[in-house]
């Protein structure tokens, strides 16, 4: 994989061009394995560790020519967060803070940013960017962030990385260049070009569905982010492969777009980009493993069109020096170069020069101002700083050009694969949502037993006992006032006649008095503690109220996300019911489609057959009148031969004047039939051509996307068919009108042929073999007599077509008789069948063996065609068909009461009557079907109907009496 996919991009890299390589794929699949993100003990494995080993090596090579600096960054994006995997003083050991392994971020230190500059290129703001110098350093910092990551334990895989991890690696390089002016000393930043290119290597975390990682609490909660996350990468892909959406910038749907920017950056900017679907091979994963190759195939279309990252001074440099190249190349090649000419050439040369000068002191205060306004920001230590570690050319890196443009192409992407991807979006959104939903059901609770121990004291009832509290407090105060007011003026009294008996009394005042201060001075202090405790009950209140609202708001949080998951599922089923609409009528068309072909085949086949007889009959004709021909040809020289002999023989003259003549008129009639059918063949071949014509035309406005003129006789129908089956037509047609045209050929000379010597034959004059009038008046009488005869032939033709007319008639009536009464016979037995129906129900419910046979007796009435048991009637069925002769009988029987032959009346036997004809027709009816193309779809009915009535009439034979008796 590494010298397939990686080794051109480490290549790329010293030509300047960004690239990177993405890891993609289920939990546990093997991305990290792949990437070597989890390296340890010096392993060697994965990818990362073999970009290194070439890298350096590679390095090695160039040595002589170029000069390199390099730095690596390692970041991961766990759940919202960048965190930097190499700032050690950012990172404190955990063992299980949050369920993960690894380290986390030192409080107080800000994490990192992912910025974007007013160019749009994206900076991580903070994070640390180690120079390396050697492979070892560099393996360091790789195992360093490996430890750091974060992971965590899922059911399926001890150690996943819970994290998207980015291991960037920057090469810096100058290339030294020849000196423009040998022996020359100029600014070495005129012989120097600058490059600068970065590898992103992105080991995603894996995507997941819950309940198959049996992760709850944490993992849930983090699952989310992961799926944000890779939601966002999938919006990435898409919308790189929309023109639209690239111009218009990608929906985030997520706050968590830092992902999001990152890989737009890297997938969509000037970047080479290598993405590595990682598969599990257990059939267990299928879904999964074909989810992420359809990823991956969506993934592989974005075509970006990388550019070198060269600092636009050098750029403009490089320019300058091909110029300078150039135009000494030109100097030397005109060998003696006029001395004016010389001169203006080192004019050029030093204004060239000067312009050089200039943009070098520009380059280099502009450096200079990068770096002093870089190391300004470093020591303020703002966050706002984009790069700590870097020399004076890194600054350059914001001039770079990254008016990078995308590929236009993106090949469209399947049906199918847009199908899986909304699916698979679908889950992943419905994952997030219901992970989310249950975190907000887990806070509800928290909060809600909260709320419970506020809830189980009864506030008013407290406020009203406090209340109480302290009014007693206050009258007791009162009353304990008022007393030491009275032992106030009771010792005033006593004071003023003081005796050794007052002085006593004063005493015992005072003492009670100092009683009731201390008692008073209780007093007060138990009604600040009320007051203390009333003011902290309305704290509590205010924290319940507070709490109150939070719940609401949760409620209403999760009001929200169930309404949005309802709207999402919505639109999902929404999407999928028209899918499959769609789908169906898809399929449907398919079958309309495999019958109209097979229709059309039909069709096809048909008509060729048609047409094949028809020419074979033509070419029957053509062959007869060839072989005519050819004999008139030998007949005419026999005639000349026969002309010498004229008189020796009258008989056989005339026999044979006779034979010329039949063979005359027989080709006559051959010509007409064979014009007959010369006529009938063009016409078929001209509506072959039309129907050929259209079809292409059609064809061709569909080949062009349009649709054909509407109105046009045909051409509705012909844009009906598919494209499939006009083709099949059109080249069933060229082959019917090929075969046509070879018959209409033959046929067209034969006629030819016929034509001229009819010509020749008629200025020779017909008749010249008469030589005598006994010769002509003897053939003038052979064609009378056969005039006559071809004239009663036609009569009886006409005769016989007249009857067979007539005959015609007759049974399209009895046709139609039939019908009438089948469909008559098939009524009655509905009706019967519903009224069987009803009567097995009844007795079913009636529980009565006999009410069945009841019925069937009933039913048997005088609607009955034939007298039989119940049972046997239920088995009865329609039409003559199948039936007996006496069923026919009771057939011909119009009031379809069962009587016996011998009672039938006059008008009932007026239709056996027409057994007779039914007789002669019977011989026939095959014949005339043939001849009239009889329609009648069941054809078979007519012989067996005629097959029954030709029995009933043989049965009724026997019985002359009886008919006798009834006429
Ligand atoms: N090609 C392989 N050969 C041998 N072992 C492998 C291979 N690929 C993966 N493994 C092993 O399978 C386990 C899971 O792999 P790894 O952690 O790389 O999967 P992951 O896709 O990164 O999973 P997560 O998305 O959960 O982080 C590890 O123990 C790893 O060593």
């Amino acid at each position: 994989m590494f010298e397939e996919c990686v080794a051109p991009l480490v290549e790329g890299l010293f030509q300047g061009y960004n690239a990177t390589v993405l890891a993609y794929g289920q939990t546990g699949s093997g991305k990290t394995y792949t990437m070597g993100t989890g390296f340890k003990d010096g392993s060697q494995t994965g990818l990362i560790p073999q970009v290194m080993n070439s890298l350096f090596s590679k390095m090695e090579a160039l040595k002589q020519q170029r000069e390199f600096q390099l730095h690596v960054s390692f970041i991961e994006i766990l759940k919202e967060e960048v965190r930097d995997l190499l700032d050690l003083t950012s990172l404190g050991k955990s063992e299980n803070g949050n369920g993960h392994t690894g380290k986390v971020p030192v409080p107080g230190k800000p994490p990192i940013q992912i910025r974007e500059s007013s160019n749009g290129v994206i900076t991580l703001a903070g994070s640390t960017e180690v120079s390396v110098s050697s492979l070892k350093e560099m393996v360091a910092c790789l195992e360093q962030g490996s430890l750091s990551r974060a992971t965590g334990s899922t059911n399926m895989n001890n150690q996943s990385s819970r994290s998207h991890a980015i291991f960037t690696i920057t090469l810096e390089q100058m290339r030294r260049l020849n000196p423009l002016f040998p022996g020359e000393s100029s600014p070495e930043s005129l012989n120097e070009e600058y490059l600068c290119a970065k590898l992103h290597l992105v080991d995603l975390a894996g995507s997941e569905r819950a309940k198959r990682t049996g992760s709850d609490g944490l993992r849930f909660k983090e699952g989310v982010h992961i799926n944000r996350g890779l939601l966002a990468l999938g919006n990435v892909i898409s919308a790189l492969g929309d023109e639209k959406k690239r111009k218009e910038g990608v929906h985030v749907p997520y706050r968590d777009s830092k992902l999001t920017r990152l890989l737009q950056d890297s997938l969509g900017g000037n970047s080479r980009t290598v993405m590595i679907a990682c598969i599990s091979p257990a059939d267990i994963n299928a879904e999964e493993t074909l989810n992420t190759l359809k990823y991956a195939n969506r993934a592989r279309n974005i075509q970006n069109k990388p550019v070198v990252n060269r600092d636009p001074m050098s750029n403009e440099m490089l320019k300058m020096r091909q110029q300078l190249e150039y135009l000494q190349a030109e100097l030397c090649a005109r060998g003696g170069p006029s001395s004016n000419e010389v001169q203006a050439l080192k004019e050029r040369i030093a204004w060239l020069e000067a312009a050089n000068e200039d943009l070098c002191r520009e380059l280099h205060e502009f450096r200079s101002r990068c770096s002093v306004v870089e190391r300004c920001e470093t020591d303020s230590l703002d966050d706002t700083c984009s790069v700590k570690s870097d020399g004076l050319k890194r600054g350059l890196q914001s001039m770079e050009s990254y008016d990078f443009q995308m590929g236009e192409t993106m090949s469209s992407d399947s049906r199918d694969i847009d199908e899986v991807a909304k699916e698979w979006e679908h889950t992943l959104l419905q994952n997030s949502m219901d992970q989310e939903l249950h975190e907000l059901n887990k806070r509800l609770e928290e909060k809600e037993s909260e709320m419970k121990l506020f809830g189980g004291l009864d506030t008013v009832a407290l406020k009203q006992h406090f209340g109480k509290k302290i009014m007693e407090l206050e009258d007791e105060k009162r009353t304990v006032q008022q007393e030491r007011d009275r032992l106030l003026t009771e010792v005033e009294n006593l004071a003023a006649n003081s005796d050794g008996q007052t002085q006593k009394m004063h005493d015992i005042h005072a003492q009670k008095l100092k009683m009731l201060e201390n008692q008073i001075s209780d007093l007060k202090k138990k009604q600040e503690n009320q007051v203390q405790l009333l003011k902290q009950k309305q704290k509590s209140d205010e924290a319940a109220k507070r709490l109150q609202e939070e719940i609401q708001s949760i409620k209403a949080q999760k009001v929200q996300l169930q309404h949005r998951m309802k709207q999402e599922a919505e639109q999902f089923r929404q999407w999928k019911a028209s899918r499959e609409k769609e789908l169906l009528q898809l399929r449907k068309e398919g079958r309309r489609n495999e019958y109209e072909r097979h229709k059309l085949q039909a069709l096809n086949q048909r008509q060729k057959m048609v047409l094949q007889r028809k020419t074979e009959e033509a070419a029957m004709a053509t062959k007869r009148l060839k072989e005519l021909l050819e004999a008139r040809k030998s007949s005419a020289r026999d005639n000349s031969v026969m002309g010498n002999v004229n008189g020796t023989n009258g008989q056989t003259n005339e026999k044979s004047l006779q034979r010329w003549l039949d063979h005359e008129l027989e080709v006559m009639v051959n010509v007409h039939e064979v014009r007959f059918e010369y006529e009938k063949q063009s016409q078929v071949r001209a509506a072959l051509a039309e129907e050929l014509s259209l079809l292409k035309q059609v064809d061709e406005f569909a080949s062009k996307g349009l649709s054909p003129p509407r109105g046009k006789n045909g051409f509705a129908r012909a844009s009906s068919m598919s494209p499939n089956a006009r083709m099949a037509r059109i080249s069933s047609l060229e082959s019917m009108r090929s075969i046509s045209s070879n018959s209409i050929v033959a046929m067209a000379s034969q006629l030819s042929e016929a034509e001229e010597r009819e010509r020749a034959f008629t200025s020779r004059g017909r008749w010249n073999q008469l030589r005598s009038m006994g010769d002509a008046k003897n053939l003038l009488q052979y064609m009378f007599s056969s005039l006559a005869d071809t004239r009663c032939q036609l009569w009886e033709r006409d005769m016989e077509i007249n009857e067979m007319k007539d005959q015609l008639k007759e049974l399209v009536g009895l046709l139609r008789q039939s019908e009438l009464r089948r469909k008559e016979v098939e009524k009655e037995l509905k009706s019967r069948e519903q009224a069987i129906a009803i009567a097995l129900a009844t007795s079913a419910s009636a529980n009565s063996p006999n009410s069945l046979k009841d019925f069937s007796d009933e039913a048997s009435g005088p609607l009955s065609p034939i007298s039989l048991p119940a049972q046997k009637q239920l088995k009865y069925t329609p039409g003559i068909v199948n039936g007996s002769i006496r069923e026919s009988a009771a057939f011909i029987d119009q009031t379809r009461k069962m009587v016996p032959m011998g009672q039938l009346s006059m008008r009932k036997l007026a239709v056996v009557g027409q057994a007779g004809k039914l007789w002669r027709w019977k011989r026939s009816h095959h014949q005339w079907l043939l001849q009239f193309k009889w329609k009648w779809q069941k054809p078979w009915r007519l012989s067996e109907w005629i097959r029954h009535s030709d029995e009933t009439i043989m049965r009724a034979r026997p019985r002359p009496q009886a008919l006798q008796d009834m006429m």
